[in-house]
């Protein structure tokens, strides 16, 4: 009886719905969040809808996201069953894993190794990074910029996960990387999973018949996702073989696993280390917040004078930034922090799958309805940030300049599925932002009569959020031999 009161109640409100197509056709599919924000002003806080079959739930304010994905994290904690994952070999990734215990398994393994307490440990690896980037943007033209800050942040990510020195973009491993995300990216999104979905038998038809370019590319997406996996894999191994002193994430944790004497299988620990490399180098991860950054500071002169002038007061201008001058540089963390508010990667985060009926405000959600956090209109929500289109990393700071207590939790998820890697992004991205800022000026490229462009991006649409390369100056600090010397002081000391 209980059940039977549940189910008449009404669904939370939301748009007309088509027979079979449900509101798909009223989306927009490039910036699906903005469509979302329009429905919050129609149909409030929380919006349902159907896509196809799906049952959707749209969660527009904070306050709702908590109370469902945060406070009952128990039932809202599962995925979707996307198709196109285990196609393109992309379930490598256990940010796709079904709520259960082979997830648990992953999330502990990764947790033990990227908790707040235990990131420390990886600052010299991550300064390493962030310092070889500065020195390749003085040996490299302007354009290889957004290539550079991809990988400084895959090199970052590889040598703590893996032990695996990256130097230069000709390294086999960053073109892997490279065609890994190139050919992957593209089929996860709703559009090629609902087709595959919704006319199943593609699967098994023979790749040379039209119609199915999807498996075709799936296919090819799959041969990178499996080099991606196990090309660095190997390489541990073999380094774990001939030195019994080779550290890092991975073997650490093998060891750990051998010494309690519970061995964890070689397709975890795969799937483990291949998460972070993924999270680490791109998705909605450390490169993409950086390159978001270059733009913010390119649109906003003032906020990169400002930026550079705390640098260079604390600092001064014979060394480069450490992670020891954090604390007194919280202009800096202010504008990372608006940076992941202002254009937030993952505009509609990860959604979330409920395993249980729930009963919310009055409004009926069944089970196995797909959770969507807003994150974009949570970004945009004027009473905690006025005039939310304007870049203002003052917003993240007090009255007397500290660093307030707003750490935009919200753009990195909810309860049991919180972003795992969110003490090692922030601290990769802030000493390769601390040491950009401090070494470059990055101003606006110039057309032939002289006249400033403006740097307006186009972005990539999708699962995460980026901006494409934009034409731009940057204009050295230091020179080179200046800045090589003061690398290798770091290095020395
Ligand atoms: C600023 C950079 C980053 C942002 C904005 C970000 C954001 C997110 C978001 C929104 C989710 C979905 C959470 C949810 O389902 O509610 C997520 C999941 C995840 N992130 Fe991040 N992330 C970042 C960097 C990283 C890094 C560097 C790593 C790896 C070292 C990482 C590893 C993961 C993993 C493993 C998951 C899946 C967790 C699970 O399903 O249990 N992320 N991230």
């Amino acid at each position: 009886a209980k059940l039977r009161n549940k189910r008449s109640l009404p669904l939370p409100p939301g748009p007309d719905q088509l027979p079979f197509l449900g509101a798909a056709l009223q989306v927009d599919a490039n910036t699906p969040w903005l469509t979302y924000a329009e429905w919050a002003a129609n149909y409030g806080d929380i919006v349902s809808c159907r896509f196809f079959g799906t049952q959707v739930v749209i969660l527009n304010s904070e306050k709702v996201a908590n109370d469902l994905l945060e406070r009952c994290s128990r039932i809202y904690s599962d995925r979707a069953e996307v198709s196109t994952v285990a196609m393109t070999g992309w379930d490598f990734d256990f940010g796709f894993d079904r709520y259960g215990n082979e997830w648990r398994l992953h999330r502990r393994l990764f947790q033990q190794a990227f908790r707040e307490q235990k990131v420390a440990d990886y600052r010299s690896t991550q300064r390493a990074a962030a310092h070889r980037l500065v020195i390749n943007i003085d040996r490299n033209p302007a354009e290889n910029l957004w290539d550079l800050i991809l990988l400084c942040a895959s090199s970052s990510i590889l040598s703590t996960v893996y032990g695996y020195e990256v130097d230069s973009i000709d390294d086999p491993l960053f073109t892997i990387n490279d065609k890994t995300l190139q050919t992957g990216f593209p089929l996860l999104n709703g559009e090629s999973s609902i087709i595959i979905d919704t006319f199943p038998f593609i699967k098994y038809l023979p790749t040379w018949l039209p119609g199915t370019s999807i498996v075709r590319d799936a296919q090819i997406a799959k041969h990178w996702a499996q080099l991606f996996v196990n090309f660095p894999y190997n390489f541990t191994m073999e380094k774990m073989k001939s030195n019994t002193e080779f550290s890092c994430a991975l073997s650490e944790t093998i060891r750990n696993s051998e010494e309690n004497g519970q061995a964890i299988p070689v397709y975890n620990l795969k799937k483990f280390a291949a998460t972070a490399f993924i999270g680490g180098a791109e998705t909605a991860g450390t490169s993409s917040v950086l390159q978001t950054l270059i733009v913010a500071l390119l649109q906003n002169p003032a906020v990169q004078k400002r930026a550079h002038a705390e640098l260079w007061a604390v600092v001064g201008n014979n060394r480069l930034p450490t992670f020891e001058d954090r604390p007194s540089l919280p202009y800096i963390d202010a504008l990372i922090r608006e940076v992941t508010r202002w254009n937030p990667a993952a505009p509609l985060g990860l959604p979330h799958v409920s395993t249980e009926d729930d009963i919310y405000e009055g409004y009926f959600i069944p089970q196995g309805s797909i959770m969507v956090a807003n994150t974009w209109a949570m970004s945009r929500n004027p009473s905690r940030y006025p005039d939310p289109e304007t870049f203002r990393p003052e917003r993240f700071l007090t009255k007397d300049g500290e660093l307030n207590n707003d750490d935009v939790r919200f753009t990195f998820g909810w309860g049991r599925r919180i972003c795992p890697g969110r003490y090692s992004a922030f601290a990769a991205i802030w000493i390769a932002a601390a040491s950009l800022i401090a070494t470059y000026a990055f101003e606006r490229a110039k057309d032939e009569h002289g006249i400033e462009i403006e740097p307006t991006p186009q972005w990539t649409t999708g699962l995460a959020r980026k901006p494409k390369p934009v034409p731009l100056r940057v204009i050295p600090r230091f020179d080179q031999s200046k800045l090589e010397q003061m690398v290798k002081d770091v290095n020395d000391n």
